[in-house]
């Protein structure tokens, strides 16, 4: 029979806590409403593992880095909980819903397709993707980054996945889809109730829509690509062809559509999102600005990037892992108790929600000092030798750690060198950063005022 693990270190005595401030009947509920952000980085001062209410229930979030690793490295006990099931109704049974043993499947038959030496070859043109983007830009001109990172990555994404299968119109009608995809994911998976998503409403109709077009779509290249036997070399080819390195096993068509859906719900928004936040706060710290542009051109002198050249990026390779501390794109998840376990020296009834945010573990001035500051030279030698484990967070850990987040760093660095090699980037006049929690956290419309270099 398996054990029930211990948390880290029993001999450690960890602080508990409660969140201050509940109210009669809804507990935390409104303060996790009205300003999660805040409300999530206040409570590692109240403790290690800090309770919280939501309604009648009690749940904790793991604030220290430690117990969160305790938390994602045990599955088996802090599982995915309700949340999960309700996903993969909505995302089939692709890789980030599915559990143990099928979990365990899937990640060794998918995995090879993230190697290095493939996402090499699915990044050759997402600098020529951006080249094309951005010589359509006029100097003077105002444009909102976060809209326009959407659309660019759509288009990288298309190519990586689908190299030159996609034209220019079906990837903006993707990109629309997998919008309306993504919000209703998230309004339906955390809506307590079933019902209300069946209703023939505006928007409940505009969400089948998009789900049934965006899976047309995918389902149309999987059918051309099967009809001839080429290898185009992209994430689409790799998955037809992957096999398990034990049984030999192969996904179908059916379970190539919902990974490959479930790759452009996990993957767009969240590498656009950084992107974004990565271009205002260039535009709004010129020493960053200038260290970005000093090191592009002289790795780069004028050549357009590939994945070979990033080890001679590494400030921008700081760049973006200090805005994804900053602003963590997946900035809250949860797990369910699967049985009464101990965490943090305290017994977690079954069924109990635990919550932990790489939002809070990147905001906490113990982890990080002076936590709101934006400091690239955080993660330089030294300096990035103190950081605790597991304070950093971004993609998570465990046996569900991010598979794409190789594939993601590759294609951010790309894109900042490319458009940094041309252009400098200033908030318009008036324009404030307000990110915006959602599915994932977004950087809301950030006009931007562009100036050739
Ligand atoms: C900056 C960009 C990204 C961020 C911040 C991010 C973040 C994350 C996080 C935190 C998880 C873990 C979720 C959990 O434990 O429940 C995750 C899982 C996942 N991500 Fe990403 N991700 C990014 C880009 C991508 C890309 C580009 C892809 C694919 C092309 C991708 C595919 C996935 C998949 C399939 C999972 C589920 C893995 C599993 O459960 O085994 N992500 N991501």
């Amino acid at each position: 029979m398996p054990t029930t693990p211990r948390s880290p270190s029993v001999e450690r005595s960890w602080r508990i806590g409660a969140a201050p401030g509940a109210v009669p009947l809804l507990g935390h509920i409104p303060a996790l409403w009205r300003r999660p952000l805040e409300f999530l980085a206040s409570l590692p001062a109240h403790g290690d593992l800090v309770e919280v209410r939501l309604g009648p229930s009690r749940a904790y979030l793991a604030a220290h880095p430690e117990l969160v690793r305790h938390i994602l490295l045990n599955p088996r006990v802090f599982d995915k909980g309700g949340i999960f099931d309700k996903a993969r109704q909505l995302l089939g049974n692709s890789l980030s819903v599915s559990r143990g043993e099928e979990h365990r499947f899937q990640r060794r038959l998918i995995q090879p397709a993230f190697h290095t030496t493939k996402i090499a070859a699915y990044t050759t043109a997402v600098a020529a993707d951006t080249r094309t983007v951005i010589d359509g830009w006029r100097a003077g001109e105002i444009r909102d980054i976060s809209d326009t990172m959407h659309a660019l990555l759509m288009r990288v994404a298309a190519r990586t996945l689908f190299s030159t299968g996609l034209d220019e119109d079906t990837i903006e009608e993707a990109r629309q889809c997998l919008r309306t995809v993504s919000q209703g994911i998230y309004r339906r998976t955390v809506a307590p109730l079933g019902v209300l998503e069946k209703l023939p409403t505006p928007g409940n109709r505009a969400y089948d829509h998009a789900n049934t077009r965006l899976r047309q779509i995918v389902a149309d290249m999987i059918a051309l690509r099967r009809r001839s036997d080429a290898n185009h070399g992209d994430l689409l080819s790799t998955l037809l062809r992957a096999e398990h390195p034990e049984t030999g096993e192969k996904l179908d068509d059916a379970q190539v559509l919902d990974q490959v859906v479930t790759f452009l719900v996990a993957g767009s928004e969240t590498t656009a999102s950084t992107l974004a936040f990565v271009f205002h706060l260039m535009g709004t710290l010129p020493e960053v600005e200038q260290q970005v542009h000093a090191e592009v051109d002289s790795a780069l002198e004028g050549r357009t990037p590939v994945s070979a050249d990033l080890p001679a990026l590494p400030y921008i390779r700081n760049v973006i892992t200090e805005a994804l501390r900053l602003y963590p794109p997946s900035w809250m998840a949860m797990r369910v108790a699967a049985e009464d376990v101990e965490l943090g020296g305290r017994t977690i009834p079954a069924r109990t929600m635990i919550l932990y945010s790489a939002y809070a573990l990147h905001h906490n001035p113990e982890l990080f000092p002076d936590p709101e500051t934006f400091d690239p030279g955080r993660w330089e030698g030294e300096r990035a030798a103190r950081v605790p484990r597991g304070a950093l967070l971004p993609f998570g850990a465990g046996s569900h750690k991010c598979i794409g987040d190789v594939l993601a760093l590759t294609e951010t660095a790309l894109i900042v060198a490319t458009v940094a090699a041309r252009w400098r980037l200033r908030p318009a006049p008036g324009s404030r950063l307000r990110p915006e929690p959602k599915a994932t956290l977004e950087a809301g419309p950030l006009p931007m005022v562009l100036e050739r270099r």
